[in-house]
């Protein structure tokens, strides 16, 4: 849309200047045509680039903003032109030929359009410099998105060759870790400890299944061993029976030769004796030949066993650990052996020093038989040396038997073990070659493994470089693209240099214009300002008409509303239902026999005994009511004894339906009793310098018909109700204390006051509160400054206890006695209210001292509110159908006329 052009001429300058004006219009409307122009380019430029522009939101749109713009200024611009014409029809006939300045208005909006005109042409060169800035930003964007995507994918591959780098190092650490385990002896383990199937590994189990059938080889061939050991042991055996045999033929020799001895001593030939003694030598030789065999035995033994197995041991340190018991065991033995050689050697050297004794004698035997030879009468006496001999002789050779015996059995024992450390030590050796033998195929295998990794290693270092250069150059590629981009934007911007300069200027001056115009319109807004005071003067006058008529209308509503509240009836019966769940014990169904009808506020029937009973009352609130909406139900009520009305309202319900939370409330939101204060009081403070109001309180509770004074110091002391001695027919309490009030806080902290002493003389709060009445009263007592006039209010604000105990006695009938005893005034209130529906002439107010109390605010003339609460609860359905239909029989009561008690206690009918 495009302003009207050619008609407008603005205010403020000379209508010769229109065509001028015309033309600067034209200027500006070519502008614009060329600005859409350049826009559209710029559209289907960045179209054709496949660059959508997603930031630019429909509010930051300049063509929209401009349309939006235009849309503004072309109403204003055909109201200018309209007033333009009207103004000049006026020069035309003359009517302001006086030259009066055309009005401050026009010339404001003719300014006004100009701006809008400008500032859209700025709008405009802002929204393509905008578009151009946002285009630079989407291409760097996309770019930094490739660079971005080439990082990643850098990365990325950089990532699976560590990570692949990362899984051949595990493999070689588990590798290396069995290395160690292996080498430490710890075979069986590796099995278990084995990694499932690294590279190589497949290759160790199979080799140490391998280890397993040699080691079952092993145990063959120590089998064969062992074998070769019973041999060998066998071989011994026969070796000392040969001994044994020989020992037996030396025995036999001695035998004989002691038998030729015998003979020689028989026969006394010296020549025998001879031959006999070289046989002995002879036999003797033989023994040493023996003896001598034997030692080569043992001291083959002894070479055998003396093999140190140190080198072994200290050659096979890998498993030493295994072995070690065994080395020890094995140097105990050997110790053993080396202290059995020395006994062997000392044995050996004794016997050698034995024969070389016998030798001796042999010797000194042959030589003293030379002499005999030589002295013939010698040789009985060498016969007799002989045959004492012998026998000695032979004792020791037996003996030399005996230990030679006893040395072989130890020497073989020995050697049997010597033979069993020498296996096993054989046994360790070949397991120990076995071992390294492995350890080596297995340092092989592990150096074949590190080899491979390695070769791998450098194809991955070799392919991340070649990697990283790939994406360098791809990158550099990049950047130069990039780059040549940003030059042909950077020489882009070049070129939109000039047209932003030339925005600049044109900004600068708009700006300069703005300033201006600010200045005007300040000056234009106090001209402006002063003629709508001058026509608001012109207006107040009629004004006042219209405010009479207000003030009339709101006397009209006050006294409809009054006329309302009459017709409503003075005893008004309200009903309020307790929300669910407000007590500790109501937990679980919350479904409950009270339904109420939403579209009717006066009905609500319960569901008792398999029956629906309905109710009809003045009003009921809904379970979700809150306190202001009761309060404002009875307002007018309350209010009433401004005027000089006696005004009831009392809490009827059973014990735990709300009567309490209705009446007082809680701190936080506050029942009838504070609202109707806050009321009396805003309503006293409205009226002040027309009436003058005296406001008198006072608190008390009955319980079990005995009236206490919740205000007074001693609120124990008992209270009596009488007829007032000034003979005006009153009832007065005698003692009580009925408090001047003069604010609501003062009101506050004497409700407080009051509270506190019902609680501090009551043992069981609770208990106490269901069985006694609360009753405030309020004396309200106003003075009209203009006319004189006095009028008297009372406002009764009682919270009864609770009825349940009414019922259940009119119920069942034996407990009506006791209900009566302990309350009395409920009953005797149900009475009151039955006399006043049956419009009886004695109201029985004295039955009780509640209903006493209330003489002069229940009866007739006087305004009764009652507020019948239900509990929600199917439990207490019974108590419920009770206060509801007590409060029905409440409804139908007839009080009549509210009267207002003006002149102290003159009672006049209002209506
Ligand atoms: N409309 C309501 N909203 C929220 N809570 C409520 C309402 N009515 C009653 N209650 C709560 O229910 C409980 C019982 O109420 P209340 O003490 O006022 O019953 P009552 O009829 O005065 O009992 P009593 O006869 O024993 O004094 C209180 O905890 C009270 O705060």
């Amino acid at each position: 849309q495009q302003p009207p052009a050619g008609d407008i001429q603005h205010q403020g300058q000379h209508p010769d200047d229109s065509t001028g004006n015309n033309k600067k219009k034209q200027s500006i409307k070519a502008t614009h045509t060329d600005l859409c122009r350049d826009l559209d380019d710029l559209e289907s430029s960045s179209d054709s680039d496949g660059v959508s522009n997603s930031e630019t939101e429909e509010d930051d749109d300049p063509e929209r903003r401009c349309l939006l713009l235009q849309d503004i200024s072309s109403p204003l611009t055909e109201f200018l032109a309209f007033k333009q014409e009207a103004a000049m029809g006026r020069t035309s006939t003359g009517a302001e030929a006086s030259g009066k300045p055309p009005s401050p208005l026009l010339v404001v909006m003719s300014h006004l359009i100009t701006f809008l005109e400008h500032y859209s042409q700025m709008q405009r060169l802002q929204g393509k410099a905008q578009e151009y800035r946002n285009q630079l930003r989407q291409e760097e964007r996309r770019r930094r998105k490739q660079l971005r995507t080439l990082r990643g994918a850098y990365r990325q591959r950089m990532r699976d060759k560590l990570s692949l780098i990362g899984s051949l190092e595990i493999v070689i650490n588990e590798q290396q870790g069995l290395l160690e385990r292996l080498q430490s002896g710890a075979v069986s383990q590796v099995l278990t400890v084995f990694p499932p199937s690294p590279v190589g590994v497949h290759k160790l189990v199979e080799s140490i299944s391998d280890m397993q059938g040699e080691r079952a080889q092993l145990r063959e061939e120590i089998g064969g061993l062992k074998q070769d050991i019973e041999e060998k042991e066998r071989e011994k055996e026969n070796l000392s029976c040969t001994l044994q045999q020989q020992i037996d033929e030396l025995k036999g020799g001695i035998q004989q030769r002691e038998e030729e001895l015998s003979q020689l001593r028989m026969e006394m030939g010296v020549t025998d004796s001879e031959k006999r003694i070289q046989n002995l030598s002879v036999e003797n030789e033989n023994l040493k030949q023996n003896l001598s065999v034997t030692q080569g035995l043992l001291e083959r033994m002894a070479t055998v066993t003396a093999q140190p197995p140190a080198h072994l041991i200290k050659e096979n340190e890998d498993l030493r650990n295994k072995v070690q018991h065994l080395e020890s065991s094995l140097q105990q033995k050997v110790e053993q052996l080396v202290l059995t050689k020395g006994q062997v050697d000392t044995l050996r050297w004794c016997k050698e020093e034995e024969i070389r004794h016998m030798d001796e004698k042999i010797q000194g035997l042959q030589l003293s038989l030379e002499n005999e030879r030589k002295k013939p009468p010698h040789v009985e006496y060498v016969t007799k040396t002989l045959e004492i001999e012998s026998p000695t002789m032979l004792r020791s050779l037996m003996e030399a038997e005996e230990r030679n015996r006893v040395l072989s059995s130890q020497i073989s024992c020995q050697g049997e073990k010597c033979q069993k450390l020498e296996d096993r030590l054989k046994e360790s050796e070949d397991l120990s070659t076995n071992l390294r033998v492995k350890i080596s195929s297995y340092e092989t295998e592990i150096e074949k493994l590190k080899h491979e990794l390695m070769e791998e290693i450098h194809h991955l270092e070799s392919k991340k470089e070649e990697a990283i250069k790939e994406a360098s150059e791809c990158s550099e590629q990049h950047l130069d693209h990039l780059r040549e981009q940003l030059a042909g934007v950077q020489s882009r911007l070049a070129s939109l240099q000039p047209v932003l300069k030339n925005m600049k200027t044109n900004y600068n001056s708009l700006r300069s214009q703005v300033k201006n115009f600010s200045q005007f319109y300040e000056i234009s807004i106090r001209e402006a300002k002063k003629q709508i005071c001058s026509a608001i003067t012109e207006v107040s006058d009629s004004n006042k008409d219209l405010l009479a008529k207000y003030q009339r209308e709101v006397q009209l509503r006050k006294k409809y509303h009054n006329q309302l509240v009459e017709l409503k009836g003075n005893i008004r019966v309200l009903c309020r239902v307790r929300p669910h769940g407000q007590n500790n014990d109501e937990e679980g169904s919350i479904s409950s026999p009270i339904t109420i009808n939403m579209n009717d506020d006066t009905r609500l029937s319960v569901f008792y005994k398999g029956k629906e009973k309905d109710f009809e009352l003045d009003k009921v609130f809904l379970p979700q009511s809150k306190q202001e909406e009761v309060f404002q139900e009875i307002e007018p009520m309350v209010m009433s004894c401004i005027n000089g009305y006696n005004v009831c309202i009392f809490a009827y319900g059973q014990t735990g339906s709300g009567k309490t939370y209705t009446m007082e409330g809680t701190t936080e939101n506050p029942g009838i009793n504070q609202r109707a204060m806050q009321a009396l009081y805003k309503e006293m403070e409205a009226r002040k310098g027309l009436w003058h109001y005296t406001v008198s309180l006072s608190m008390v509770e009955i319980y079990n018909e005995v009236i206490r004074d919740l205000l007074s110091k001693d609120p124990q002391e008992k209270l009596d109700i009488k007829l007032n001695p000034d003979g005006s027919g009153q009832l007065h309490v005698p003692g009580l204390t009925s408090t001047e009030v003069n604010s609501f806080r003062h009101i506050k902290k004497l409700l407080t006051l009051g509270k506190k002493n019902r609680a501090t003389f009551c043992t069981n709060m609770n208990e106490r509160s269901s069985r006694s009445h609360a009753l405030l009263t309020i004396n309200v007592s106003g003075k009209d400054l203009t006319t004189g006039t006095v009028t008297t209010g009372k406002l009764n604000l009682v919270d009864l206890a609770g009825s349940e105990r009414v019922c259940k006695s009119g119920a069942e009938g034996e407990r009506l006695k006791e209900a009566q005893n302990i309350n009395k005034s409920l009953l005797a209130l149900g009475e009151v209210i039955q006399a006043l529906r049956a419009k009886q002439g004695h109201i029985p107010f004295r039955n009780s001292k509640l209903t006493y109390l209330l003489q002069d605010s229940l009866g007739k003339g006087n305004k009764t509110v009652m507020m019948v609460q239900v509990s929600p609860l199917e439990g207490n359905v019974g108590e419920t159908v009770c206060s509801l239909k007590f409060a029905q029989r409440v409804c139908k009561v007839e009080l009549g006329p509210a009267s207002r008690r003006i002149d102290s206690g003159a009672i006049k009918a209002d209506m």
